[in-house]
């Protein structure tokens, strides 16, 4: 007679924060790297420190639309003679004479000869001549040049991530070209017999594949090159080749289902036989099959089938491993603690995330509320979300009123 041993009871299951440290200890970020121009350095990791080659702002300018003047020349008590103007991209070209001024635009150059603004609206003009209320001292609403920084400075570092910001500041500076690392390339595939692509009719007991649509979009969020494989029948011949054309051009092999201890669930021995497993199943809810090892040069990463448990395993597991291999530096999740608005069932074995809405009351407290049914095939659960409360270890559960820990969806998941 076969007997099943129950898993979860199994002492090898792994605790994740211990998984992700091993998994971390595995992977080198990488040394590649290539020039591209700013329009294509949008999601790129910077591959060299760089250093602004002009000040910032590259010259002294004004921060209102008014008047620029010497401010000693407010001690007459007289108004000033204006002797010109100076707009942003037509700087001011005559002479700044004594107990004159000029009118300024907001970013216009503020002429050497002048060393203070005021705003129009605390100024008076009667044709040339120019009352001004004195502002509270020399030197008011001029942006200095290299007041942000100077060149030769500084500016980004690198391993930093070329965002929205980071792209004006690129542009600011006259970066028209950048040294980035080489986007990381991913080669994924679902498997599974029943699964079939959007589009097709359903048979009996087929389902729509999912998961390829899922890990697609974190992909994409975790700015990798992907190569999407399809879905794989559950023929081990099939699935081997497929392991085979996904490590000969990727740098990681991600792959759904086929994880656990089912009869058709060939993913982790088609591991074993053409590649390595370094660990398999851990203290996780959802999860728990997670694999993780080695094909060739390529990292593997086997999630589960379930959908919810493949995109809490890529969160969780897979993309830190993308950011230390994409040259980024470790960010420790932000977690805060919040009151639960409804009593919780969990089992104590393993580390829950459980799909919640994180708000606000009245009172200006955080409070946290699941999002209905938590079973790892409940995608909605996730949609409905907009954090996890983090359920450890032996918790056997929790009543409404408690405080949690809460992890809001980072920009992978949002
Ligand atoms: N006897 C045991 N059975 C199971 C265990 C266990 O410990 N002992 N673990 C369960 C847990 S936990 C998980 S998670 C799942 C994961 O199993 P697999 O990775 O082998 O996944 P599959 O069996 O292939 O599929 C599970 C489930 O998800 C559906 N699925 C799979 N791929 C997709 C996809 N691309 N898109 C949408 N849905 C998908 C599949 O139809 C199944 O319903 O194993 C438990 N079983
Ligand atoms: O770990 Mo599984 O994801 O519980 O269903």
């Amino acid at each position: 007679m076969q007997t099943h041993a129950d898993p979860c009871k199994q002492p090898s299951l792994m605790h994740p924060s211990l998984a992700i440290v091993k998994l971390l200890e595995q992977v080198q970020p990488t040394t590649d790297s290539e020039v591209v121009t700013l329009t294509q350095a949008l999601g790129r990791v910077l591959a060299e420190d760089l250093a602004s080659h002009v000040d910032l702002p590259p010259f002294d300018n004004s921060a209102m639309d008014g008047y620029a003047f010497n401010f000693d020349d407010l001690d007459a008590g007289t108004p000033l003679t204006l002797v010109g103007d100076s707009f942003a991209g037509h700087p001011f070209s005559g002479q700044c004479v004594k107990g004159g001024c000029i009118r300024i635009m907001t970013g216009a150059p503020v002429p050497a000869g002048y060393d203070t603004v005021q705003m129009q609206e605390k100024v008076t003009a009667d044709g040339n001549n120019i009352s001004i209320e004195a502002p509270k001292a020399k030197g008011a609403n001029v942006r200095y040049r290299a007041e942000e920084l100077s060149t030769g400075t500084k500016v980004l570092s690198a391993g930093t991530l070329i965002g929205a910001a980071e792209m004006g500041v690129l542009a600011t500076i006259g970066a028209s070209q950048l040294r980035v690392y080489r986007p990381l390339k991913v080669a994924f595939f679902s498997t599974g017999d029943e699964l079939r692509p959007v589009g097709s009719e359903l048979a009996p007991g087929q389902i729509y594949d999912s998961n390829r649509y899922s890990i697609q979009g974190l992909l994409s969020r975790a700015n990798v090159e992907w190569i999407d494989l399809g879905v794989i029948e559950d023929d081990k011949e099939a699935i081997r080749q497929a392991f085979k054309t996904a490590a000969a051009q990727a740098d990681m092999v991600l792959t759904s289902g086929g994880v656990s201890v089912g009869d058709a669930d060939y993913t982790k021995q088609i591991l074993d036989e053409e590649g390595e497993i370094t660990f398999w199943k851990l203290a996780i809810k959802p999860g728990k099959p997670f694999a993780f090892g080695h094909l060739g040069d390529a990292v593997f990463c086997g999630l589960p089938g379930n959908p919810v448990s493949s995109m809490v395993t890529f969160y969780k597991l897979v993309w830190p491993l993308i950011q230390k291999m994409q040259g980024l530096p470790q960010v420790k999740p932000v977690t805060l603690s919040a009151t639960l608005t409804q009593d919780i069932r969990k089992f104590p074995g393993r580390v829950e995330y459980q799909r919640a809405v994180l708000s606000y009351n009245e009172q200006g407290e955080a409070q946290v509320a699941v999002t209905g049914g938590q079973g790892s095939g409940m995608l909605t659960s996730m949609t409905l979300a907009n954090c996890f409360i983090i359920l450890e270890q032996d918790c056997d559960g929790i009543s409404a009123g408690e405080k949690v820990t809460v992890e809001p969806f980072n920009s992978v998941l949002a």
